[in-house]
């Protein structure tokens, strides 16, 4: 029998999962459930070999949501007691200094994940309520807990260091963590293998462009710099996160503007990005407005792309040499304007994006750069479910 990891992803507001054949590499079911603890009723989707299932239920918090999914494997399959279930994965995103491998779960391990919780607010709580909900149904198989920040462990003192008074940094753990790293590291192994080369010998940009979104610099497999800081708000645009700002614009609006610390916390963190400028957190509905004339919407997708733009040059300056400038994530794997917006005008660099190459929706690898160009440009799908689900078989052997 085959070996199967169910992988979790909590978010504030959801869960995805996905069961995972190992020995294939295929998923053979998953979903999503959403609206969890919104007041109405939660939405489920789930993907099986016998088709499609949606349903609409009360999902109060994640451990009914968990339940909920338990409950759809057990109705339409596949049963999680026959296909040779050896872990669940959990995507955790914030492991600060302690955790730079995959983990199995304890109490202790949940009680860290806790600890962490304010260096990741919107991520680390809903992590840890799926862990729990996931070990209460099923006590009996290990767990296994991988980070966000495990890759970007190898920082760079110079990349991972703010430029503020060094005992408050190091009494309060103040420093540059980096997240998405799963995916980061799993895109830049894929990409390694499409590149013909070893993982240790190629140098990559890789914009992981999702909801959340962050850009990493790839010296020889290594992570070296990466866009988002100490929490997941530094660093590019998101779907409704500022991504860089000046700090003293939270001075200013708790001085000024009277806002208290939460407030501020909301408008950066769940207010700002496209929503915050555009009024919608979707790239399509972006482009929707975009394409009826909003020029508010116009402005908000200048910025994304801006800001995008300004890290390649600068990553491209960290490295010296890239082999590749990869996109990955809903929206770097689905939008060729992004794409073609943030690369314009590098061909001085060797970066060039082949229009016919580049255009529509990427379900595959496909290198988007013409044929001979000096740095390959690539949409790498990532998926951050069978890395999860390969480093729990790693570790539990
Ligand atoms: N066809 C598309 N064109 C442009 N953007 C898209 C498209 N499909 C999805 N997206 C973007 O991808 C985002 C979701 O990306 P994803 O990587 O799934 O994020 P997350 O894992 O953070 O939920 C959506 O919010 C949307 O902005
Ligand atoms: C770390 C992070 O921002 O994750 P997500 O994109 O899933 O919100
Ligand atoms: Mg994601």
């Amino acid at each position: 029998m085959s070996e199967h990891v169910l992988v979790v992803n909590s978010g504030s507001s959801s869960i995805k999962y996905q069961l995972v054949d190992v020995g294939t590499g295929e998923s053979v079911a998953g979903g999503l459930v959403e609206r969890i603890g919104e007041g109405g009723d939660g939405t489920l989707r789930h993907d099986g070999p016998s088709g499609r299932t949606d349903r609409t239920q009360p999902v109060p918090d994640h451990d009914a949501g968990v339940r909920a999914v338990l409950d759809l494997f057990a109705e339409v399959g596949p049963s999680l007691t026959e296909v040779g279930l050896v872990a669940v994965g959990h995507r955790v995103v914030q492991g600060g200094d302690r955790f730079t491998e995959p983990v199995l779960v304890d109490d202790a391990v949940e009680a860290a994940i806790e600890e962490l919780s304010p260096l990741a607010p919107l991520h680390n709580p809903p992590n840890l309520a799926g862990i729990r909900a996931a070990r209460h149904a099923f006590p009996e198989l290990p767990h296994v807990a991988v980070f966000d920040t495990a890759f970007h462990h190898t920082l760079p003192a110079a990349a991972r260091t703010y430029a503020i008074d060094r005992d408050v940094a190091r009494e309060h753990g103040i420093r540059r963590y980096g997240f998405h790293g799963t995916s980061h590291a799993y895109v830049s192994r894929r990409t390694a293998e499409l590149l013909g080369k070893a993982t240790d010998e190629v140098n990559l940009i890789v914009a992981h462009l999702g909801n959340g979104a962050s850009i990493t610099a790839v010296r020889g497999g290594e992570s070296v710099e990466t866009s988002m800081g100490l929490t997941p708000l530094e660093g590019l645009v998101m779907g409704t996160r500022s991504g860089d700002v000046d700090p003293a614009v939270i001075f200013h609006l708790q001085r000024v503007a009277g806002m208290s610390t939460d407030e501020i916390d909301t408008l950066l963190n769940r207010r700002s990005g496209m929503i915050g400028m555009a009024g919608v957190n979707d790239m399509r509905d972006v482009h929707d407005a975009v394409a009826a004339g909003d020029a508010d919407a116009r402005l908000a997708l200048d910025v994304y792309c801006h800001r995008l733009k300004h890290y390649v040059g600068a990553y491209y300056a960290q490295l010296g040499h890239v082999d590749a400038v990869v996109f990955t994530a809903g929206v770097g794997e689905n939008d060729d304007i992004v794409r073609e917006l943030a690369l314009a005008g590098l061909e001085r660099l060797g970066i060039v994006v082949d229009p016919e190459r580049n255009a529509g929706r990427k379900k595959t690898e496909t290198v988007i750069s013409p044929d001979g160009a000096e740095v390959t440009v690539l949409v790498v799908p990532t998926n951050e479910e069978l890395e999860i689900a390969q480093q729990a078989v790693a570790l539990v052997g």
